[in-house]
């Protein structure tokens, strides 16, 4: 098993530096795996806010924001490349930092550390080619007028984020908020700051200019809040739970501030009777919601299998399922750590009883492993019997819980597939592709996988509709989230416009 790593007792990362939070509280950091204290992060408030938000402005105005906000994109791709190539540098101990903080497997914590650094560097390409499109020509049916378009930085950007992935879910704001310009106050969560802080450090390695990224942790309406209710602040970019979400919005929306967000889902995976494979279906199906303990936003936690297949597929997911490796996450070959808190582990134990007293049949699991007496580990939990009235239907549980539903038709599996208020993902297993291309535009979501569940591309746009939220994140979509759009246009004839009459001279 791999060494727990030496935490470091960090302070808040404002304007370049260290500050220690303003009224001295500290969060204990616990690992969930073993349930121990094992270092504490600050816990700023409204009065460390005010200071990180000054210095991200002063960043952006400084020397009319020609160090950062005007410079050219290739300048600004220096320090993400050379943040991308610190992380890899760091990954064996920043994997082992985000594991004992978060309780995921390592070997989901080092897949993650790479898609950090792969982000920054993605986003290093982008600002480079920003330049390039500077100055975009509109054609127009006149010729008296020119026109081009500038994209310029929004401004200071607040980014609020979650738990469940810390630092990538960061570094997907993080990296194309300063390929764009803008200068940034992030707001990690407070179950999961260790790495988003060891990032401050890196950028301090790295000579980022002063106050273009600061950091700040803290519990989210003591530290949240404030940013996302500050006049200074132009844009909040927010990844979290829907109720968040709409705290959020009506916040920003007092000052007409524009938001983009990433929210929860209760996305479908349908799987069809026509597949040769039951096996690998089944392997999609418990990537689909038993990586990362099923606190995935996109976890496809309901399953709708074709009535021909359902007994089979369901003895293999069942047999998979034990097969899983549940321990320390520091083991080697962990598939299944523990939940994020306490507060989790009982959420969802809560929700596995309510499917219970509903009337829902616990085929697999819905408890603590035998073999792990402490930390908050669930097991791989499959429940059938589920009505579409019931809880564990229609909320997120955001843990290691898929359910059920049989299916006799195309219509009534897309039917079954679109009946939640969410819209972020959705999956859809079939050997006939152009069932699943009928079916790809026919989902009600941002996201579909056709024979996978959860593929994330750095590349391809992120984000779901209806009520999980909207904007899109990744690709050249997440530049665009931190662009404002300027049309210059000049007036190029020496001639008078003629539209009013010139008075006489005299
Ligand atoms: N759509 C996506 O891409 C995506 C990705 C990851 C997680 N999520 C969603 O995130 C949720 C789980 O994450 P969570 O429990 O950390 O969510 P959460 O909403 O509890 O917290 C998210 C962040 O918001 C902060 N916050 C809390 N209250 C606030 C307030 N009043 N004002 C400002 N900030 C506040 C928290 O401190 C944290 O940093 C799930 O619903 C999941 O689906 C979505
Ligand atoms: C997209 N992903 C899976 C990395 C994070 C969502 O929770």
């Amino acid at each position: 098993m791999a060494a727990p790593p030496a935490i470091p007792r960090r302070g808040l990362f404002i304007g370049g530096g260290w500050r220690e939070p303003t009224l001295g509280r500290r969060i204990p950091v616990i690992n969930p795996a073993t349930e121990d204290t094992i270092g504490d992060i600050p816990a700023a408030t409204a009065e460390d806010v005010e200071l990180a938000v000054a210095a991200a402005r002063s960043a952006f105005l400084l020397d009319g924001g020609s160090r950062w906000a005007r410079a050219s994109g290739a300048t600004r791709a220096k320090y993400l490349n050379a943040i991308a190539a610190k992380i890899k540098e760091k990954i064996s101990y920043l994997a082992l930092l985000e594991t004992v903080d978060s309780g995921k497997p390592k070997d989901e914590a080092v897949a993650d550390m790479d898609d950090v650094a792969a982000c920054f560097e993605y986003y290093a390409a982008l600002a480079e080619a920003l330049d390039g499109k500077q100055h975009a020509p509109i054609s127009l049916p006149m010729e008296e007028f020119k026109t081009y378009v500038l994209k310029e930085p929004i401004g200071v950007v607040g980014l609020i984020t979650p738990w469940n992935y810390p630092l990538l879910m960061a570094t997907w704001k993080v990296a194309p908020a300063l390929a764009a310009g803008c200068t940034a106050v992030l707001k990690p969560s407070e179950l999961a700051s260790l790495t988003c802080l060891e990032l401050g450090a890196i950028c301090e390695e790295i000579g980022l200019p002063s106050g273009v990224l600061n950091i700040i942790t803290g519990l989210g309406p003591d530290a949240g809040a404030p940013i996302a209710s500050h006049p200074h602040v132009d844009k909040i970019a927010f990844t979290g739970s829907t109720a968040t979400g709409k705290t959020i919005m009506t916040a920003a929306a007092q000052m007409v501030k524009p938001v983009s967000l990433e929210l929860g889902g209760k996305s479908p995976l349908v799987i069809f009777d026509d597949v040769a494979d039951i096996d690998k279906a089944v392997e999609w199906a418990m990537f689909g919601c038993f990586f990362n303990g099923g606190q995935v936003c996109s976890a496809t936690s309901r399953l709708l299998l074709h009535e021909k297949i359902a007994e089979r597929f369901l003895d293999r997911l069942v047999e998979w399922a034990k097969n899983i490796k549940i321990s320390d996450p520091l083991e080697e070959g962990c598939r299944l750590g523990s939940v994020i808190s306490k507060g989790q582990y009982e959420k969802i134990k809560k929700f596995i009883s309510t499917a219970r007293s509903e009337g829902a049949t616990i085929l697999h699991g819905g408890d603590r492993p035998k073999n792990l007496g402490k930390g908050f580990f669930i097991e791989p939990t499959i429940i059938t019997g589920v009505s579409t009235s019931m809880q564990i239907w229609r909320e997120e549980v955001f843990g290691p819980v898929i359910c059920v539903k049989v299916f006799k038709t195309e219509s009534e599996a897309v039917e079954l597939a679109n009946d939640t208020h969410y819209g972020l993902a959705g999956g859809v297993i079939s050997d006939d592709l152009e069932r699943c291309e009928r079916i790809a535009k026919v989902i009600h979501s941002g996201i579909v996988w056709i024979n996978c569940s959860q593929p994330t591309l750095v590349q391809a746009p992120w984000g779901g509709n209806k009520r999980s939220g909207f904007g899109r994140e990744l690709g050249e979509w997440g530049l665009e989230n931190y662009l404002s759009v300027k049309q210059v246009t000049r007036y190029c004839k020496d001639e008078l416009y003629g539209w009013y009459q010139r008075p006489s001279k005299l």
